[in-house]
């Protein structure tokens, strides 16, 4: 954790940093209320460690004006025996814990451990928070395909053991969901599950952001900062879209892998970690490796086990299932009482190709259940399937519309992809909205503008 603290004396300061230290956490001190909150405006803290005395200032008053700053930081109070009422009150007004000066190093452990559940439960309530708002309807592992069978029975297989597992297949076919499916399934089910977007980020920050940094490692690192291996000790490293790591990390990548070890931007103490790398792509690494964008050892490294999740197009008999799941979710979600899909809705679902794979078919099953009018889902209420991006022949000449190539004509998906991309990147306010409509990650529609030239 990263902990702020508070106190007038420079004595227990000193005491309290070398102790918050010996026990793995980063400290940084303030000598008043100013300083601490300039320092918490500065950079985000996991917890305060404030003396109620704070020489001429109340820090009663500093407490509240933290709590009015800053409501999701927990703050521990220190306390001298002659003023346990003080912190008797600072726990009523909000505070987590005390500690009574003189206090031992056990002391500050046992309040450490009780403010990392603290903050665990409330992690716990944001991530739950976000599954709901993100409606994500229950994963399904099954399949009418026993080929597909096969394939999540060897990745649920793999799920228990220790090693790495790396998960091809194109857009939407639902690696990233799978990768926590496999985390879930594992010993280190109940640690942490950290994702890191490979692509989202530029080649220094995305080092920063895998193995943190200590200040003053570059521009802009005006504290020690710890990245997400140590975030997910214990349990699992998602590493999405591997294929886009820049050449310069993958040795560092390599090394983790090889030798569980890892060094902050910036220092050279060497630190264990003690994760299980899940790495996930659509691109084909091995074509990367010959291309000379991916390092061999590291493809071999990961590639002990490898699975592929199958595109849409390979699994028509789970296309119905699906559909089904989608609808039954959103029909609850949404308080509609949309129970089935008409037989032209059905022969519509099958006969429409499903390039943007699991994640096209749930948004529209989401949109069709929204539209239906009564009990069932019409053809209608679903995209057509040029709407979709599928065109079938393409015999005429390229048509536009005030320089919009047209849906229909001798066009190329990439042609219709940039145009409507960029249409909706002048339209829409943010990346976010713009992600949401095209039914993508922001991670995969930063690849799609760099890959056609519209960033
Ligand atoms: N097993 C599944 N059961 C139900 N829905 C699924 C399943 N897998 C994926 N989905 C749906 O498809 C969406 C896309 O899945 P996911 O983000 O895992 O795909 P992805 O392959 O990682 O995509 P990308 O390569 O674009 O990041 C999910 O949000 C979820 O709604």
């Amino acid at each position: 954790m990263d902990i702020l603290i508070i106190d007038d004396e420079k004595i227990i300061r000193d005491a309290t940093t070398q102790l918050v230290e010996d026990a793995g956490h980063y400290a940084e001190t303030a000598t008043d209320s100013s300083t601490a909150l300039q320092a918490l405006k500065e950079s985000p803290f996991h917890l305060a460690l404030l003396d109620v005395n704070l020489g001429r200032e109340n820090g009663l008053d500093l407490l509240a004006e933290i709590q009015r700053q800053h409501p999701q930081l927990p703050v521990v109070v220190f306390t001298a025996a002659a003023t346990i009422k003080t912190a008797v009150e600072a726990m009523r007004r909000g505070a987590l814990d005390f500690l009574e000066k003189p206090f031992s190093e056990a002391q500050l452990s046992i309040v450490l451990s009780r403010v990392q559940k603290h903050r665990k439960l409330a992690e716990r309530v944001v991530e739950l928070q976000t599954q709901v708002a993100s409606q994500s309807p229950e994963p399904v592992f099954d399949s009418a395909s026993p080929a597909v069978k096969e394939v999540l029975e060897v990745l649920f297989r793999a799920a228990s053991t220790p090693a790495s597992v790396l998960i091809l297949g194109e857009s939407g076919t639902g690696k990233s969901v799978a990768a926590r499916a496999v985390h879930l399934r594992s010993a280190r089910a109940e640690k942490p599950f950290v994702t890191v977007n490979c692509p989202s980020l530029s080649k220094e920050l995305l080092e920063s952001e895998l193995f943190g940094h200590t200040k003053g490692a570059f521009t802009g690192a005006v504290r020690d900062h710890w990245g997400k291996v140590k975030a997910a000790e214990g349990g699992t490293l998602f590493l999405d879209e591997i294929g886009e790591l820049p050449l310069e990390l993958q040795p560092k990548l390599l090394r983790l892998l090889q030798d569980r070890e890892y060094e902050r931007v910036g220092e050279n103490t060497t630190r264990a970690a003690d994760v299980r790398i899940i790495a996930a792509t659509n691109r084909d690494l091995r074509k990367s490796v010959e291309a000379g964008t991916f390092r061999e050892d590291l493809y071999y490294r990961l590639n002990v086990i490898t699975v592929e999740m199958p595109s849409l197009r390979r699994r028509p008999d789970d296309l119905l299932l699906f559909a089904d799941k989608f609808r039954e979710f959103f029909a609850s979600q949404f308080g509609r009482p949309v129970r089935s899909f008409s037989a032209p809705a059905r022969h519509q679902i099958l006969a429409h190709g499903w390039p943007g794979n699991l994640r096209e078919l749930r948004n529209a099953v989401e949109r069709a259940v929204i539209l239906a009018h009564g009990k069932e889902i019409a053809a209608t209420d679903l995209p057509s399937p040029s709407a979709n991006g599928v065109v079938g022949g393409v015999g005429g000449d390229v048509a536009t519309a005030g320089n919009v190539p047209m849906v229909g004509t001798a066009v190329s998906l990439e042609e219709l992809e940039s145009a409507h991309i960029k249409a909706l990147l002048k339209t829409l306010p943010n990346l976010a909205d713009v992600a949401r409509v095209l039914g993508i990650d922001q991670a995969t529609l930063y690849r799609k503008r760099k890959k056609l030239g519209l960033d």
